[in-house]
């Protein structure tokens, strides 16, 4: 799992500073300001509306359709995520992972981040032929195989069924403890963000309502106490009331 450790080392990886992004007359982003460190796994709740993907997807430059002000900051070594895998049709998974990669070494590489995701022996198929999860796999791979400093997340899991979202949690969860990226995952599911994050943060009115960090070891239990709490502490912040179960 990702660890605070790589935090000391230096500034942080993403810096948001007093961010205000407006579409129009619509403020959507109000003074939102955030870092995230060096290998730290950051998860964005919020209602739906609320502004996650603009955050995600906020640039520096603005133009006629989004203005604003603030300080943003990330990396130039940064890949993203998005809930379709976008791969390529006519180009097989081995061209779709390492495209546009412009090394000597960068098809030994993309076979190296193939077997990370466990699709070894997948190399020539197309796109096509795979599962869904499995086309989620190879934009995983192709995001790694980048080396990227801060991985960007929207909603990656959110189109697949609920065991193999589970499978993509562990496979996730591994790839990260290795290669050590910072995340910013966005997600509607609490559960997926408390599973894997080291902190999650919920968007409301513009800015961070919440920020919490995760003290459970990994792997985590859903079934665990503090996962529980955890949990309710989060779902109360997006406006859900749960009830504690009484015994009967
Ligand atoms: N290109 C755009 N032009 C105008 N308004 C936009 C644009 N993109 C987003 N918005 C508006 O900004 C608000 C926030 O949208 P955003 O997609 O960031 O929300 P979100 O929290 O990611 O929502 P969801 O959980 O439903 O995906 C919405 O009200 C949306 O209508």
């Amino acid at each position: 799992m990702a660890s605070h450790l790589g935090g000391l080392s230096g500034a942080p990886v993403v810096r948001v500073e007093s961010l205000v992004r407006r579409f129009g007359p619509r403020t959507i982003l109000d003074g939102l300001s955030l870092d995230i460190e060096r290998g730290e796994f950051v998860a964005l709740l919020g209602r739906s509306g609320s502004g996650k993907s603009t955050l995600l997807r906020a640039r520096a430059d603005l133009d006629d359709k989004v203005s604003g002000s603030g300080r943003l900051e990330t990396p130039d070594k940064k890949s993203v995520v998005f809930q379709d895998a976008r791969l390529l049709p006519w180009k097989r998974v081995l061209e779709n992972v390492v495209f546009g990669l412009d090394l000597p070494e960068a098809a030994e590489r993309g076979r190296v981040a193939l077997e990370e995701v466990g699709l070894s022996g997948r190399e020539n198929a197309w796109p096509v032929e795979l599962s869904g999860g499995e086309q989620q796999r190879v934009a995983l791979a192709r995001s790694l195989v980048r080396d990227p400093e801060l991985l960007l997340a929207d909603e990656p899991f959110g189109a697949l069924d609920a065991l193999t979202r589970l499978r993509m949690h562990d496979l996730l969860r591994q790839l990260c403890a290795r290669h050590q990226p910072a995340v910013l995952l966005v997600t509607h599911d609490v559960d997926e963000a408390v599973t894997l994050a080291d902190r999650v943060l919920v968007l409301d009115n513009g800015g961070i309502a919440a920020d919490i960090a995760i003290d459970i070891p990994t792997p985590r239990d859903h079934g665990d106490r503090r996962f529980g709490e955890i949990r309710s502490q989060l779902l109360r912040h997006l406006g859900v009331e749960t009830k504690p179960v009484l015994p009967v």
